[in-house]
């Protein structure tokens, strides 16, 4: 059923009230797939612009702290995403992280770094076979892209064989995506991120929405009271789904209505069941 108040369902629109309620909250987003349309090019990948403005204007609001979480490079996150001020950035699946002006950033021991240039050496050896497959070199790893294959089960097999190649290197550890294979040195998901985020910050619930592989372990982590919003298909531990990535500027838009309006504290519905009990697969 639709709530009568905006475009969502009206169970994830009961949940945004409840969240919207508490005084300090963490919003956390998956970026490629979720604020962001996938696309072949990953460089020109931004955000949909009913989200960055949904960002823009929920990320001052008294209470809430926003946070970009995603597999892409740190760097590369702050560039494509351009956060509004005081966004906390993880990237390369919990591996780098900026949560403020002191944060170190991503260190390799030597045998990482060493891990690291082997990942590259057999993934661009692997993409050198296969037109239209290419690799993209990151702070702890590397990742094999085939989107802009067009044949799909060749892609798989180059993926595949990717996969295979890897599979012979020390400390190099394997992340599923969506036409992509990543390997990376440092081990951290986004579970983990979000679960730092919550000791350092004490929000009284976390909003986390993603699409992909690796955004599960973001769901997996969540508690009654939080809100975890798979975006498209796929099975997924998230309470509640929207179609496809134009879609998070409802529930973000939502939220800052309901903040906005001055009901923070304000009577909400019935919390009825934990935030991962109903799974919409
Ligand atoms: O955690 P995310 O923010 O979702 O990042 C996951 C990976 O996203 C990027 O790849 C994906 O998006 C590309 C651009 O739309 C697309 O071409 C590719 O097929 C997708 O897999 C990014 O390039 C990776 O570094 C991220 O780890």
């Amino acid at each position: 059923m639709t709530s009568p108040h905006t475009a969502l369902p009206s169970d994830l629109d009961n949940a945004l009230q409840r969240f919207a309620a508490e005084p300090q909250v963490l919003v956390c987003l998956d970026f490629d797939g979720c604020v962001a349309e996938l696309v072949a090019d990953a460089g020109s990948a931004r955000p949909v612009p009913a989200n960055a403005e949904a960002i823009n204007a929920l990320a001052p609001l008294e209470g809430i702290t926003l946070a970009y979480i995603s597999g892409r490079p740190l760097e590369t996150l702050r560039e494509l995403s351009s956060p509004p001020e005081g966004t906390l950035l993880v990237g390369s699946h919990g591996a780098e992280k900026y949560l403020g002006p002191d944060s170190p950033g991503l260190q390799l021991s030597p045998k990482e770094e060493m891990a690291r240039r082997s990942v590259i050496e057999t993934l661009e050896g692997v993409a050198a076979q296969h037109e239209g497959a290419w690799v993209e070199h990151k702070p702890a790893g590397a990742a094999i892209h085939v989107r802009r294959i067009e044949d799909r089960s060749r892609g798989e097999e180059v993926l595949n064989e990717a996969r295979a190649a890897l599979a012979v290197l020390d400390g190099a550890h394997i992340k599923e995506g969506k036409q992509i294979l990543e390997s990376v040195v440092v081990l951290s998901t986004k579970g983990e991120a979000i679960e730092e985020l919550r000791e350092l910050l004490r929000p009284a619930a976390v909003l986390f929405a993603g699409d992909d592989v690796t955004d599960e372990h973001g769901f997996a982590v969540l508690r009654e009271g939080d809100v975890g919003v798979k975006v498209g298909d796929g099975e997924t531990k998230a309470a509640f789904r929207i179609p496809e990535p134009a879609a998070l500027a409802n529930v973000l838009n939502r939220l800052v209505e309901l903040r906005g309006a001055g009901s923070v504290g304000g009577e909400t519905p019935p919390r009825s069941r934990s935030a991962n009990a109903d799974h919409h697969t």
